[in-house]
């Protein structure tokens, strides 16, 4: 099935996790975070400054030292020590090659938890446990599956899917349509002004998928086809804090990671 249905931001905002009078921190859900590295631990801010602003319980941030000091410095409600938690996100900010965090990513990936592979993770997607989620752009794509880049480029929609089931992941795959493949469903998003392409905002993406994941990881156990659900509901999510950032110029990723709050009331308001 290549033919993609169009997700909204109605349809996402049924994936929005609101808390209820009964929650705590735990009920919430807690996103453990392995992202940054000694090279680029703005990633790691980012992420963690995204997903913490989509709305979770707790983040557990278990990266580099280097980028620990600099996530804590920015959000001091990241908590650095291990735990349980209801989901993962790794990779953003790290080379595929030279991996300092590979033992705790797969130490990590043994455990029976939604995870999201962003960057330097894809690859270890067949090491996880739980259900997985990659969120490759084309050149990322063309490495994960040793394919030609001009062929991703010139049909994203299709390779998102063949991805999807040649590694029997859900596949988020970036560009300014965002093409989404998972088990039995495909699901595309543009909601996104061009002002997006810009470094950094990959990384901003994956906390909100980390966290939006991270709040329904039970849901995603019962049914495999909400990851795809949640990322298309990320990507929208995503698409409109950078709208609301943007105002029609040019945009910072920690101005789309503060919009989200607003973006995420408006969209319960409608
Ligand atoms: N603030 C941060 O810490 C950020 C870290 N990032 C990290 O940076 C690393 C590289 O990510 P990419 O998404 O760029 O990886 P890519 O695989 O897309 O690019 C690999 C290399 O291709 C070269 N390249 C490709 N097109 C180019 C062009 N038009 N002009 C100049 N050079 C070009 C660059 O040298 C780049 O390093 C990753 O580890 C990523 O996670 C990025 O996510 C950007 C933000
Ligand atoms: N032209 C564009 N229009 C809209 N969104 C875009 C455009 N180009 C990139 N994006 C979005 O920006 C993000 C870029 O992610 P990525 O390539 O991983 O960047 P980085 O590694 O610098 O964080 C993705 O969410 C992608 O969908």
């Amino acid at each position: 099935m290549s033919t993609y249905t169009a997700w909204t931001a109605r349809d996402s905002v049924g994936r929005i996790a609101v808390p209820r009078e009964s929650d705590d921190k735990y009920s919430r859900g807690v996103l453990g975070v392995i992202t940054g590295s000694t090279m680029y631990p703005g990633a790691a801010v980012i992420g963690v400054e995204a997903a913490l602003r989509t709305g979770v319980g707790m983040v557990r941030y278990l990266g580099p030292e280097r980028a620990a000091g600099l996530v804590l410095q920015r959000r001091p409600e990241a908590v650095t020590s291990e735990g349980r938690v209801q989901a993962w996100l790794m990779g953003s900010g790290m080379d595929h090659v030279e991996r300092e965090s590979l033992a705790q990513m797969v130490e990590a990936l043994a455990q029976p938890v939604p995870v999201v592979l962003d960057g330097g993770a894809l690859d270890l997607y067949d090491r996880a446990a739980g259900p997985v989620i990659v969120t490759p752009h084309f050149r990322e794509l063309a490495r994960l599956l040793d394919a030609n880049l001009a062929d991703i480029a010139a049909g994203p929609a299709v390779w998102a899917r063949r991805a999807a089931d040649e590694l029997g992941v859900t596949v988020l795959l970036k560009g300014h349509t965002t093409y989404v493949a998972g088990p039995g469903i495909s699901l595309s998003t543009a909601s996104a002004p061009s002002w997006l392409a810009t470094a950094g905002a990959g990384d901003a993406l994956a906390g909100i998928l980390g966290s939006l994941v991270a709040t329904h990881s039970a849901r995603i156990q019962d049914d495999p086809a909400e990851l795809a659900r949640l990322a298309a509901s990320a990507a929208v999510l995503h698409g409109l804090a950078a709208e609301r950032a943007s105002g029609g110029g040019p945009l910072t990723i920690l101005d789309l990671a503060a919009a989200v709050p607003a973006t995420i009331a408006a969209l319960l308001r409608d």
